[in-house]
């Protein structure tokens, strides 16, 4: 079992947080060669800027988005015009700057039927990323809910999953909103897993997580956090605020 205090970057603010995670990105892929580098990002409010950031900085143009491949974490089952649209956010937040003829972008149908959506995207991601018996991203991106809810599992919730096991249904228990999300397995199948998690609101669940004594807790976070091998945290120092942390270091990849 890890230690997973060993593991917390804090950094000063929410952006130093976001522009360590997107400096991050081009030397992940650097490190990958001239391959296809498989990214699924998370939505919610948190990795905004963090989008912006991609799209706008020195640190996007840098970027080989030819060999990027981007997919997601979670969507909300909702038109792409929604608020709640995870796809939506990322259009406002870099819409305009993503150098579409370059990047390849899988987004999660939310305005489509949950069930038939669920199968598509799992064999899209069969058909484009490599690994069995379950594709293995290269990175995800992972948020953290008040409640403890990483892509779109949240605590205690059944999952309605397809075949394969890679992605699934899942219901917001607090607005009945179905969403669709990859599995726990399949994040548990990444090479590598990120949490950006920011502000003072998120503390006392980071916490809770962090602190959490057995792989088998409740939340998925404290579960993908103990099991997986490869796992950083970064927080600002908000979300950090309960924590024993020492100084910021970068992600551990680096
Ligand atoms: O519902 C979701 O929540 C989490 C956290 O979102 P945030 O707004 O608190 O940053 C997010 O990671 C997930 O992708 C999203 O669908």
């Amino acid at each position: 079992m890890r230690d997973p205090l060993t593991l917390i970057s804090p950094y000063s603010s929410s952006e130093e947080a976001a522009q360590v995670l997107a400096q991050s990105l081009t030397q992940a892929m650097l490190a990958k060669g001239d391959c296809p580098f498989h990214l699924a990002i998370s939505g919610g409010s948190t990795p905004k800027r963090l989008f912006e950031i991609l799209g706008i900085s020195t640190i996007g143009q840098r970027l080989p988005w030819h060999r990027l491949v981007i997919y997601w974490a979670d969507e909300r089952c909702v038109p792409t015009d929604h608020p709640d649209s995870n796809h939506g956010m990322l259009m406002s937040a870099i819409g305009g700057d993503l150098p579409h003829h370059e990047l390849t972008y899988h987004r999660i149908h939310g305005e489509d039927a949950p069930r038939r959506e669920v199968l598509r995207y799992a064999q899209l991601l069969r058909d484009n990323v490599p690994g069995t018996p379950l594709p293995q991203l290269d990175w995800i991106w992972l948020g953290m809910g008040l409640d403890g809810h990483v892509a779109s599992l949240f605590p205690e919730s059944v999952l309605e999953e397809e075949p394969h096991g890679i992605c699934g249904i899942s219901t917001n228990p607090y607005s009945g909103e179905q969403r669709i999300t990859l599995t726990e397995a399949m994040i548990m199948a990444a090479k590598q897993v990120t949490f950006l998690v920011t502000g003072h609101a998120k503390a006392e669940i980071v916490q809770r997580v962090l602190t959490a004594s057995a792989a088998d807790s409740v939340l998925p976070a404290a579960r993908i956090t103990y099991r997986h091998s490869k796992v950083d945290w970064l927080l600002d120092m908000e979300a950090a605020s309960t924590l024993p942390v020492g100084e910021a270091t970068p992600p551990r990849h680096l």
